[in-house]
């Protein structure tokens, strides 16, 4: 573990990409659409942790159908803002999955690494059925093909914090979704 961290960039001075308020309205949406897809019948939602726990915790509570929730933990980011590639499982899921109806949810589908891995390795579990929420897409940068079912903004190629996304760990807690400067001092 570094403990050289770059220098602080106070959020508040970061441009605003998306409000809390847009982000909720979205959010309220994408739980409607799920709850009338999804209608009499059981869920189970997946967040990635860590940077999809805030949007999951949003998104179950505007579910209205039956669910329950599970984490998996994956990392390829660390403190870089580029994928290193290399998809790692760090925790899997706790409770059984076959036959019954999942949603993966991430905080932001990017070059499509971690979800294709996940995908790939939730498929082997044999759910009934599997989908994918994302609060974010970022499709230019995208090295595998895959696509979301569920999304909240599609976003251009700008590296994002808040709502759960981090820069070097830093900035999860952030109520708006802000653009990280490309250079701020330090970094
Ligand atoms: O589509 P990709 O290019 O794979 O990028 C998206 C993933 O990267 C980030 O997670 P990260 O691995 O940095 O860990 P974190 O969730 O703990 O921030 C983000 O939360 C997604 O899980
Ligand atoms: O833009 C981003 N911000 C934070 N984490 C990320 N992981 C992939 N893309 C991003
Ligand atoms: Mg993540």
């Amino acid at each position: 573990m570094s403990t050289n961290l770059p220098e602080f960039v106070p959020p508040g001075t970061m441009e605003v990409l998306f409000s809390k308020e847009q982000i909720a309205e979205r959010v309220r949406a994408l739980g409607k659409e799920i709850s009338e897809e999804y209608a009499g019948q059981a869920i189970v939602l997946i967040g990635v942790l860590k940077g999809a726990a805030i949007f999951l915790a949003d998104l179950a509570r505007s579910i209205e159908v039956d669910n329950t929730f599970d984490f998996v933990a994956v990392s390829s980011y660390g403190r870089a803002r580029v994928s290193s590639g290399a998809v790692k499982l760090i925790k899997d899921i706790d409770n059984p999955i076959e036959g019954k109806h999942v949603i993966l949810v991430e905080d932001i589908l990017d070059t499509g690494l971690t979800l294709s891995y996940l995908r790939g390795l939730m498929l082997q579990h044999k759910p009934a059925s599997l989908k994918i929420a994302t609060c974010l897409d970022k499709p230019e940068r995208r090295l595998v093909p895959i696509e979301a079912d569920y999304v909240c903004f599609k976003i251009p190629n700008s590296f994002v914090i808040g709502y759960g996304m981090d820069y070097a760990e830093r900035y999860r807690g952030v109520e708006d979704i802000r653009i990280m400067p490309e250079n701020p001092p330090g970094h």
